[in-house]
């Protein structure tokens, strides 16, 4: 039944050493032990909260070790008794512990994407969970999916953006639809062309996903989509301009949006690492939407120019971009964590509508549906 079970405990100090079947062991302090108590007064079985405040956990000496190869019993020196099953202890392990919290996008390079993303149809997505998880799967590894045979319609893509994790509301509205008439001032609504960027570089919180529906293009033609793997370029730029790349971590870049009654504005690095794995965790890139800045030395500035013309480099190579036309019936949903998304100017009457969708929402989906920690 337990093939990680206890083996053998050793007292090393304040720490406890367990040593597991297979070679494994594991140190735990006391005080991580002591706030690990599973039992009643110390943890709320039933919400998956602590009860006690740290500052009520007692800094209490282990008195007592008992353990058979299912649990571990510690003895307190206030009288306390904590039990902890095998299981519960050995997923602390922090090798694996890391590793099982690590997302591991598959990078991606141009058009050939297409073929690996998931395109499936609505009713297979909304009413089955191997249909969900498949969409899931597909923005985890690749930042993008296709949700296809969508009524061109605003009620029915809020559906599919519902099912998604929920609209995000923001200075936009929470569903969207957008033509060539500025009701916002930003060029999304216009027929310009828009070179690929992450979209609220302005706001403290990115939106997650952007879901767009393109549910009308007549009398026109352009508008095409392009979206290229914000973490691929990242990684060429490591490659080939690593003090770029270090800059442009560390470095905050401000970005702004102005309309009536509004301000934004949010300065951080372009490139956001994970500070335990190293891991690409976002992009916020967008040439537009950069302030007006300030330098704190001739250095700095050089280097901001630099490091983010050498940056754009790959994200404007076009063997780098995916570049197709979204037609009505197809829903796009992409990862604004990590993909960038533009379009080719156009003519016509061009409407789309979708909506954001909060990265910690689908985040909550993906988890769910057991394909994350
Ligand atoms: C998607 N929607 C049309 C609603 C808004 C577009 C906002 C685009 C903006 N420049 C940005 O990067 O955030
Ligand atoms: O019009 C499009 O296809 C995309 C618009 C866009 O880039 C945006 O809304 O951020």
């Amino acid at each position: 039944m337990n093939d990680k079970g206890i083996e053998r405990v050793v007292t090393v100090g304040s720490a406890l050493e367990v040593h597991f079947a297979e070679s494994k062991k594991i140190t735990f302090e006391s005080c991580w032990l002591r706030d690990h108590c599973r039992c009643v007064s110390c943890y709320h079985a039933n919400t998956f909260q602590r009860a006690k405040h740290l500052l009520e956990i007692p800094e209490a000496t282990i008195v007592k070790v008992e353990y058979d190869k299912n649990q571990l019993i510690v003895k307190w020196s206030d009288e306390h008794e904590s039990a902890y099953k095998s299981d519960f202890l050995s997923q602390f392990d922090y090798k694996t512990w890391k590793e099982s919290r690590r997302l591991k996008p598959i990078l991606w390079r141009g058009q050939k994407v297409n073929e690996k993303i998931t395109k499936i149809h609505v009713d297979e997505f909304l009413k089955s969970v191997e249909g969900q998880r498949s969409v899931f799967q597909s923005l985890l590894d690749y930042g993008v999916a296709l949700i296809e045979g969508v009524k061109p319609s605003l009620e029915a893509t809020e559906i599919v953006c519902k099912a998604l994790g929920g609209v995000q509301h923001t200075i936009f509205g929470g569903m969207w639809q957008f033509t060539t008439k500025a009701v916002h001032a930003d060029t999304a609504y216009t027929n310009l062309p828009l070179a690929v960027h992450n979209d609220n570089t302005y706001f403290t919180e990115a939106a997650g996903l952007q879901i767009l529906h393109c549910i009308e293009h007549t009398s026109g033609i352009g508008g095409e989509t392009i979206l290229v793997d914000g973490f691929y370029g990242a990684n060429c730029l490591k490659e080939d301009h690593p003090e770029d790349f270090e800059f442009l971590t560390m470095f905050d870049v401000e970005a702004e949006y102005i309309e009536e009654g509004h301000h934004h504005t949010f300065a951080a690095p372009v490139i956001q690492i994970d500070k335990k794995t190293q891991d690409l965790k976002q992009i916020r890139f967008n040439v537009y939407d950069r302030s007006a800045m300030a330098f704190s030395s001739n250095e700095e500035c050089k280097l901001y120019y630099r490091s983010l013309r050498n940056l754009s480099r790959y994200y404007e190579d076009p063997l780098s971009q995916w570049q197709f036309k979204l037609t009505p019936g197809t829903v796009m949903v992409m990862d604004n964590f990590r993909v960038l998304h533009g379009r080719t100017g156009f003519s016509g009457t061009r409407v789309l509508c979708g909506s954001y969708v909060a990265r910690s929402d689908w985040l909550d989906r993906a988890r769910s549906l057991k394909l994350i920690q």
